[in-house]
């Protein structure tokens, strides 16, 4: 059994995927697994949410078309919507598998850690590579609190067979508020429980706190400047509280703080490879301390949101280095953000936030769009788009969208950014009438 490689990828998630069928057009490739082939996005990330997510989405437009024409009420069956998740999530691990075992690429399914240098062990085999990459990704963390076991994270909520009647979530990040969205319109009495008063940190605070109150409305009650320091069972279910005499007893309990890099189980010392406070440390190659071994996706010590065409983009960029048609230094493209909430906020280049600490170097463009004719036709409630300026060139660096519509939006005003595009230029172009391309000149 061949033992030696040109390069071991491990994680197969879509860091580790992306290098590894690159790499395979002219190497010989091992990649190693050890939970779910194809990673968390498309098992218990992304990919899952966004199934549950549809049928929200449709009850939201249900419920505002309901004084325009669009009669009776829709209410979400959890079993039957899991159901129909899992059709599609149970296809994965072995779907991805066969994906690479027909590129030519080896698999192993087994947890890597390192022995030497260029030494990897899974199981009782021990295997040697010119080069690794890590792509392990991470893990939900759990608060370091008293009875931190009894809470579940997103994995399982994400594979719930019964939705819990009283749910409580820890944090307010981007999964927080995204399953909490899908738990409160599939009709589960809703709690977030913030130590601060922000929710989604990264995102323009006008449009969260527009969020907020949206959530609200749902039924979400906010539990803000509140930290949880304990958790126990009782024959009514679990309580969370603290000193300070907040008490709150639900069915279930999700923590959403964060999550932490698979590093633990790599024995990375063994391989003189440093790690930081998010994971391996990488240089602008995506070298580690160890010049074989590279670090993309998830697990990596940068700035760079942890999403995954990012991951994506960083596995095709390392194989480019290892094949060595390229040699420069990382460089991203605009990277943009949506949290799938109800409805979306959506962000990319130049934030809000940026724009308004640096006046003199950006203008701001803030439409409330509710009532132009995209947003009017699906009676939105409330609409907001951003777009921001260079002062200098007046071109368009950033942009930010607070509507059911923001993931396109965002699609359509990400190259816009990118390739300078000035409003002139856009009335060029013609697009399908009346849809949310047609607007875009709208917001120059
Ligand atoms: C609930 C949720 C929703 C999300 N929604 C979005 C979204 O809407 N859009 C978006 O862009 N991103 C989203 N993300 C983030 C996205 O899932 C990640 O950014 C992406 O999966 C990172 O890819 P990766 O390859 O770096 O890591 P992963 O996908 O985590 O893959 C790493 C793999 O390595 C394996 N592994 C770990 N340790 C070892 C070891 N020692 N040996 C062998 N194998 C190992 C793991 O089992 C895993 O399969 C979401 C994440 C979560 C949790
Ligand atoms: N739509 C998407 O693209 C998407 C969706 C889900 C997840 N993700 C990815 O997954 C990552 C992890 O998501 P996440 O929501 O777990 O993390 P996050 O970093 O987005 O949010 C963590 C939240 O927990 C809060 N928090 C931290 N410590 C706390 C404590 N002790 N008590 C109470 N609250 C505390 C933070 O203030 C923050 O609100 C994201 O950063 C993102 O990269 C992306």
């Amino acid at each position: 059994m061949k033992t030696h490689f040109d390069t071991i990828v491990i994680g197969g998630g879509p860091g580790g995927l992306a290098a590894a069928y690159r790499l395979a057009e002219q190497q010989s490739v091992l990649v190693v697994e050890n939970d779910l082939w194809g990673g968390t996005c498309p098992n218990r990330g992304c990919d899952p949410k966004k199934m549950l997510y549809s049928a929200v989405e449709a009850i939201d437009h249900q419920h505002t078309l309901q004084s325009s024409g669009l009669v009776g009420t829709s209410y979400i069956n959890w079993p039957q919507l899991m159901a129909f998740k899992r059709q599609y999530t149970t296809q994965i691990p072995d779907g991805t598998l066969n994906g690479l075992q027909s590129a030519g690429i080896r698999t192993v399914t087994g947890t890597a850690h390192f022995i030497a240098d260029h030494h990897l062990r899974v199981g009782e085999t021990d295997y040697t590579a010119d080069h690794f990459i890590i792509a392990t990704g991470q893990t939900p963390t759990l608060p370091a609190i008293e009875g931190r076991d009894l809470l579940q994270t997103s994995n399982q909520f994400l594979d719930l067979d019964h939705l819990p009647a009283k749910i409580a979530f820890i944090g307010a990040g981007y999964i927080a508020i995204e399953l909490a969205n899908i738990a409160a319109t599939a009709g589960a009495e809703v709690h977030i429980i913030q130590h601060n008063k922000r929710i989604l940190r990264d995102f323009p605070e006008a449009m969260t706190t527009e969020l907020i109150t949206s959530l609200q409305n749902k039924g979400v009650q906010f539990h803000f400047e509140t930290t949880v320091t304990k958790v126990y069972e009782t024959t009514k279910g679990l309580v969370l509280n603290n000193a300070g005499g907040f008490t709150l007893t639900v069915d279930a309990a999700f923590a959403a703080l964060g999550r932490h890099a698979n590093i633990d189980e790599l024995n990375l010392p063994a391989a003189d490879i440093a790690t930081g406070h998010h994971g391996i440390q990488v240089d602008e190659h995506l070298v580690s301390s160890n010049p074989r071994v590279y670090a993309i996706g998830d697990v990596v010590d940068r700035p760079q949101p942890k999403l995954t065409p990012v991951a994506g983009f960083e596995g095709r960029y390392v194989a480019n280095q290892l094949l060595q048609t390229n040699s420069d230094p990382i460089a991203y493209p605009l990277i943009p953000h949506t949290v799938y909430a109800s409805p979306q906020i959506s962000q990319a280049g130049v934030s809000v936030q940026t724009a308004q600490e640096n006046p003199d170097q950006y203008r701001l463009n803030q439409q409330t769009t509710t009532n132009w004719y995209t947003f009017n036709r699906i009676k939105e409630p409330n609409a907001i788009v951003t777009t921001i300026f260079d002062r200098q060139t007046n071109q368009l660096v950033g942009a930010a969208a607070y509507t059911t519509i923001a993931e396109e939006l965002i699609n359509y005003l990400t190259p816009l950014i990118k390739n300078h595009t000035t409003a002139a230029e856009l009335t060029d172009t013609i697009y399908n009438y009346p849809s949310p391309a047609s607007d875009l000149k709208y917001y120059y």
